[in-house]
């Protein structure tokens, strides 16, 4: 019956949105595009240009309808994308378990879930998703992270093996004798965030060679992999057959269990973090689920963030020095010294306005939902509704947070920008910006992501001076974003 419906609908142009203001068609052939509006195999490594296929030709004088567009094809509901920080709060805030409300839509994932199981808290909806939340709502939150106790002792064990790490870079520049050493820091990045996670946060114990040479590859390359499949499984399938890929997708896979069964070691002894998961633990499974979650999503977001920050901070020698001054006498990051060092906090927080780690949030209407965007405007999106948040571009939409507001354009990298904000009596919490995500699905992991990524930050400051390679890097995308060019920087020691 919705299938008649959407096929009258669409061949007589009527919108199926409803409300003060209506989102505006986008059609699947039109000129002067970057690329088709869906991801197919030549553009599914290009997302960012198919978000800008949906805005390239939307030339009404209403802003509204600019960043709100709508595709409506063969039948199928309404493909809706927004940049338009207002409707994505209302949709991020209605969205959760109880009847009626937005659902994570699961199919941007179904290669993620092949490999970390269908009950994880990232691709569950519904009960199951409820039920793991509960689960990790304690030991991931801001009151049990932030514990003094509990504070010191990962802030050490982080710190050291940080500095640990860095020691190594530093030390072969000093045996180099050069004043610069190139360095793709992602690399670098890569293998300190896992360790950070499995040894310290997990009580684990694995080899940090171990990490760089065969865990750090393999879930790279799973990750890669989860996202070709995702676009294409059949092709991918028949990829695997022809080139014998399946013995590598198979190691990389076993790596993952090895890494996850050696997350779950300090269980029993609740060593790291563990004592903070409280009460039985029902559904094996869907632990180990989230254990593989973690560790995927977190090297891949934290290495995100951490590279993106530096990629910012090379390219203003200024900032980064305000930033040493601010930090260099500050030898442990307990939450009192994290707060003063409000200069690097402000960075981060511009980072993941500007280069948000995941740059799109995928929901799924699961009925006619009324949404109230303020006082005076609403809008209906219809049952079956395919919803992409932009966040990439809602977080630089000039609109919201450009020069008007923050004295700034939003296109730009400039921290002081929440001071000027804050001068203002707005602060990130009215001022919403999406890098962490907002309501029932926020992240879980941000209070633990954002002190290991200021650590890493903070440290990698003391110990180097830094400079850009490239005069522009771009955007690289997948599960996240990332600097394309690896975060290629010139360092050099303080
Ligand atoms: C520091 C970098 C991180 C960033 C920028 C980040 C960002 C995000 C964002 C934006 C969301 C919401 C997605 C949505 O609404 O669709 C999210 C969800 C999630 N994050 Fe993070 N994250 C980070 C670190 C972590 C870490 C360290 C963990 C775990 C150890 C983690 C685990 C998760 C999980 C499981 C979800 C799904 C939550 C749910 O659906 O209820 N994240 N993250």
């Amino acid at each position: 019956m919705s299938f008649l419906k959407n096929i009258w609908q669409q061949l007589l142009g009527i919108n199926p949105f409803k409300g003060d203001m209506l989102p505006s068609r986008v059609y699947v052939f039109e000129r002067g595009r970057p690329c088709l509006p869906f991801p197919h195999l030549l553009n599914y490594k290009t997302p960012l240009s198919i978000f800008d296929a949906f805005y390239t030709n939307a030339k009404s004088a209403d802003l509204f309808e600019r960043d709100n567009r709508y595709l409506y094809v063969m039948g199928m509901p309404p493909v809706f994308i927004t940049r338009d920080p207002a409707v994505i709060k209302a949709i991020l805030l209605a969205t959760g378990d109880k009847p009626g409300q937005f659902d994570r839509d699961t199919a941007p994932m179904k290669g993620i879930a092949q490999a970390t199981g269908v009950n994880s808290l990232l691709y569950a909806n519904g009960k199951v998703w409820r039920k793991q939340k509960q689960m990790s709502a304690r030991p991931f939150g801001k009151g049990t992270l932030f514990q003094p106790e509990e504070f010191h002792e990962f802030e050490k064990t982080f710190r050291k093996t940080i500095e640990e790490r860095l020691i190594v870079l530093r030390d072969a520049q000093e045996i180099s004798k050069q004043k610069f050493t190139r360095v793709e820091i992602e690399q670098e990045i890569q293998p300190i965030m896992l360790e950070m996670l499995v040894n310290n946060f997990f009580g684990g114990s694995v080899e940090y060679k171990e990490l760089r040479e065969r865990y750090v590859p393999a879930l790279l390359s799973l990750i890669d992999y989860m996202i070709t499949n995702t676009v294409a499984p059949n092709l991918s399938a028949i990829h695997q057959f022809v080139t014998g890929k399946h013995v590598a997708v198979q190691q990389w896979r076993e790596a993952l269990e090895d890494l996850t069964d050696i997350a779950l070691a300090g269980r029993g002894e609740k060593a790291g973090h563990w004592k903070n998961f409280i009460g039985d633990i029902e559904d094996e499974e869907a632990l180990r689920s989230n254990i593989r979650v973690f560790l995927a999503g977190a090297l891949e977001a934290t290495t995100s963030f951490a590279t993106w920050t530096l990629s910012h901070l090379s390219r203003q020698p200024e900032l980064q020095e305000l930033v040493y001054s601010e930090i260099k006498d500050i030898n442990v990051y307990d939450p009192e010294s994290l707060t003063e060092a409000k200069l690097l906090n402000h960075c981060l927080n511009e980072t993941l306005r500007l280069t948000p780690s995941l740059y799109f949030f995928p929901r799924k209407a699961t009925a006619d939902t009324w949404l109230k965007l303020d006082d005076t405007r609403k809008i209906m999106i219809p049952k079956g509704t395919t919803i992409r948040l932009d966040i990439w571009n809602a977080n630089r939409n000039e609109f919201f947070l450009g020069k008007h507001i923050s004295g700034y354009p939003a296109d730009s990298f400039v921290p002081a920008r929440w001071d000027v904000l804050a001068s203002e009596g707005i602060s990130r919490k009215n001022l919403t910006h999406f890098g962490f995500g907002l309501g029932a699905r926020v992240c879980p992991g941000q209070f633990l992501g954002q002190l290991e990524v200021g650590l890493v930050v903070g440290a990698f400051i003391k110990v180097f001076k830094f400079k850009a390679v490239n005069n522009v890097t771009g955007a690289r995308a997948g599960v996240t974003t990332k600097p394309d060019d690896g975060t290629l920087i010139d360092i050099e020691l303080r």
